[in-house]
């Protein structure tokens, strides 16, 4: 666990309160933005690295490029830039200099002078054994010029040799003689410290002269990167630029500001892209800009800071996800208005906390096993359970004990149920359409925060693993169809009136996850997922064509909790979820707060009314409320008289016709009217059924005059009656 992590302190009123607020404004902090100047311009030097902090982390970086600068040495020396490679290619330039080209002279004077000697030679053998007397003369005068012509090509050469040796010397005598001459003061004047320094001297001229390797090569030791440790300035920005393409040659960006570091590690630089690039253009090539300088697509960050060529770049040296983040939630004792401020669950490149909105959107979450949804959700729960006003639902479709400790605070949990998902979810869009109608009637589109109490609270419905409810081909496939259907009408118009839905899933595929659930969850996250398919379910189609694809994130604990994330607020963005450390019962911290903000706004669960769970027993004889009667996901069926109680409860009392009513649709066998049964008959027999059920609870119960739904007086029960029958039946049962 990384040392950023802090333990909670969870021990009751004397803890601290942490306001979110500050908290974010705190996270915030280190640099949205460059820091002004009062000058008008950006500071050359900004003030924290005057501080004790700055000093440390100026000698980090200088220490960090000292040892960066050494390696590359070393690795340059094994390569033809290396410094032995570059004084024997420098010793060697030096003697092909003083050599010289002029030797080619002197071989075509002396091939020249060879030549003309034996045509002299040949001549005179000629006008020798010339004996027709006109022609001897001729031979004669023939043979005198070839002489001639030779003894001319003679001296050519000797004077072209010449000059060639006394251009060698002379050559010689600079190239040789200087150092032998420096180094022979050197050794008169200093001794042997002398002579090393003269040699060390003339060593480096012979390195400089062969500096240059004689082929071009792939490896540039003049190459500066910030994978290196270098410092990023101009010159850097613009190759990288160049390399990645988004400038062409001749294009030059121009610095803003400075470039600062932001006291994270971070270099930020303001800069002006040049003609038509535009900032979105640098960010459609993030991946192969980071590359160029030599950093992970997740150290560099590249926003819009004024006009469409205004980049705001920021570059960490590090990984900016290798490191956890705590939820600030964990420090909170009073209630979060999650309505208005959202539900921090991650954080981005950056450091800041990423919030998301619960009253615009529901959220869907997506990965790997140990990817990291789980924590995803945990987040979002931490959120809820801090507002009251939040009635949270969850449905686990792993059915592990994960979710068993928060029962208590909430107001629907169901373990690995889908015929009650089905259930819950029909009651839930009836749900919908009730608060639909109201805001109707107000002539509102949208639930105001005003109106929250008004509708019975925000709905935050939570179905961990999908699979297990709308896998066509598994175990509950009988119900899919219907729960996908359910799912994607609430998800598209429930957080308008203040149901949320809140799903994960470990299998993002489509059948799981069918697109119309998809696009209708505007919040989502991938984490980790195995293949670049699953990746697209999640985040929507050719997004990883797009560069956002979670199967690139590695297979490590490093990487839990890390994502894509993509909410109408932020667009896509790198993030990975706050921490939570179950494992040292943070969560259990929450959950106990929580339980003390609900009981003191009287809306723990099982304490007070709720028309959802309400519908939910009317319409199948069973409650879910806080897990069941254990807490561990299970739903208690009523008795017959829990029943009647919660039917009577709108009006007062229940006649008996409306009694069977109910009673039919909790026990059909028992009290549906059958095929062509007369009402007389159905009355008798389910009367005769009921009476039974009461004697069997150890209660009876008689019939009284009551006021019917249309106001007319007939046989049934008040509600006073029927509560107390159904505290003798519990008196009788204990
Ligand atoms: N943001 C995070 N920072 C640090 N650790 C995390 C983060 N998210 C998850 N983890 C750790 O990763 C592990 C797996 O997390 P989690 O249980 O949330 O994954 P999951 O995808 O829900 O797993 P499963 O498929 O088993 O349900 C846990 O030990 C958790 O502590």
């Amino acid at each position: 666990m990384s040392d950023t992590i802090r333990r909670p302190d969870t021990d009751g009123p004397t803890a601290p309160v942490v306001d979110l607020d500050k908290e974010r404004a705190v996270r915030l902090a280190p640099l949205p933005d460059l820091p002004a100047d009062p000058a008008g311009e950006l500071p050359l030097v900004p003030d924290w690295t005057r501080t004790a902090g700055g000093r440390t982390a100026a000698r980090r970086r200088a220490a960090r490029r000292a040892k960066r600068a050494g390696r590359r040495w070393i690795s340059r020396q094994r390569t033809d830039r290396g410094h032995a490679a570059q004084i024997g290619r420098g010793m060697r330039r030096t003697h092909e200099w003083v050599v010289g080209f002029h030797g080619v002279h002197v071989q075509a004077a002396a091939h020249q002078a060879h030549t003309a000697t034996q045509d002299a030679r040949a001549a005179a053998r000629r006008a020798r054994y010339t004996f027709m007397p006109g022609q001897r003369e001729k031979a004669r005068q023939a043979a005198d010029l070839a002489q001639t012509q030779a003894m001319a090509a003679v001296q050519a050469h000797e004077q072209a040799r010449k000059k060639v040796r006394r251009g060698r010397i002379g050559r010689g005598a600079v190239a040789y003689g200087t150092p032998l001459l420096v180094d022979t003061v050197a050794l008169v004047e200093f001794g042997g410290v002398g002579l090393a320094g003269g040699v060390f001297a003339t060593l480096s001229v012979a390195a400089w002269i062969g500096r240059k390797p004689l082929t071009a090569e792939t490896w540039d030791p003049e190459r500066r990167s910030l994978g290196d440790g270098d410092r990023l300035d101009e010159p850097m920005l613009n190759r990288a630029f160049l390399d990645a393409k988004i400038l062409t040659q001749g294009q030059e960006l121009t610095l803003r500001s400075p470039v600062a570091m932001d006291g994270t590690d971070a270099y930020v630089a303001r800069i002006q892209l040049p003609g038509a690039v535009t900032v979105d253009k640098v960010r459609a090539r993030e991946v192969e800009l980071a590359a160029a300088l030599g950093i992970d697509r997740a150290q560099l960050d590249l926003r819009q800071a004024g006009g469409e060529g205004d980049l705001i770049l920021w570059a960490s040296m590090r990984d900016p996800f290798a490191r956890t983040v705590r939820s600030p939630l964990l420090d909170r004792r009073e209630p979060l208005n999650t309505w208005r401020d959202g539900i921090p669950l991650a954080f981005d490149k950056r450091g800041q906390i990423v919030t998301v909105t619960i009253s615009d959107y529901s959220l869907l979450f997506g990965g790997a096993t140990r990817s990291g949804k789980g924590m995803g959700v945990a987040n979002v729960l931490a959120g809820a359970l801090l507002d009251p006003r939040v009635n949270v639902r969850l449905f686990d479709g792993k059915g592990t004990g994960e979710y068993v400790p928060y029962a208590p605070v909430l107001a629907t949990f169901v373990r690995r149920n889908p015929a009650r998902l089905r259930d819950f979810l029909r009651v839930m869009v009836g749900e919908m359409n009730r608060r639909t109608e109201i805001l109707v009637e107000l002539g509102l589109s949208k639930l105001s925060e005003d109106l929250i109490d008004k509708v019975g609270g925000i709905e935050l419905v939570v179905v961990d693993e999908l699979a297990t409810y709308t896998a066509p081909e598994g175990p509950s496939k009988e119900y899919a169809e219907e729960i996908v259907e359910y799912l994607a009408q609430l998800a598209a118009v429930g957080a308008a009136v203040g149901i949320v839905l809140v799903l994960a899933t470990q299998y993002p595929e489509v059948a799981i996850v069918p697109s119309r659930l998809r696009g209708n969850c505007s919040g989502r996250m991938a984490m980790r997922t195995e293949n670049a398919d699953a990746s697209n379910t999640i985040l929507g189609k050719g997004m990883a064509g797009n560069g956002f694809d979670s199967s690139k994130i590695a297979n490590s604990k490093g990487t839990r909790g890390r994502g894509w994330l993509t909410t109408p607020d932020t667009g896509m963005i790198a993030a990975r979820s706050l921490f939570i450390d179950e494992s040292s019962g943070e969560n259990r911290t929450v959950i106990a707060i929580g339980t003390e903000l609900r009981r003191a706004a009287g809306t723990l669960p099982g304490h007070g009314t709720d028309p959802v769970e309400d519908a939910l027993l009317r319409y199948t004889g069973a409650s879910s409320v806080a897990g069941g009667r254990n807490g561990n996901g299970g739903i208690v069926r009523g008795t017959v008289l829990d029943h009647l109680v919660t039917a009577a409860g709108n009006r007062g009392s229940l006649t008996s016709s409306e009694a069977f009513t109910v009673l039919a649709r909790v026990s059909p066998d028992r009290y549906a009217r059958t095929e062509g049964e007369s009402d007389a008959a159905w009355a008798s027999r389910a009367g005769k059924a009921l009476k039974a059920q009461l004697a069997a609870l150890g209660v009876d119960l008689d019939t009284s005059k009551v006021t019917g739904p249309d106001g007319g007086r007939a046989n049934g029960y008040t509600l006073a009656a029927l509560q107390q029958a159904a505290e003798d039946a519990r008196n009788a049962r204990v």
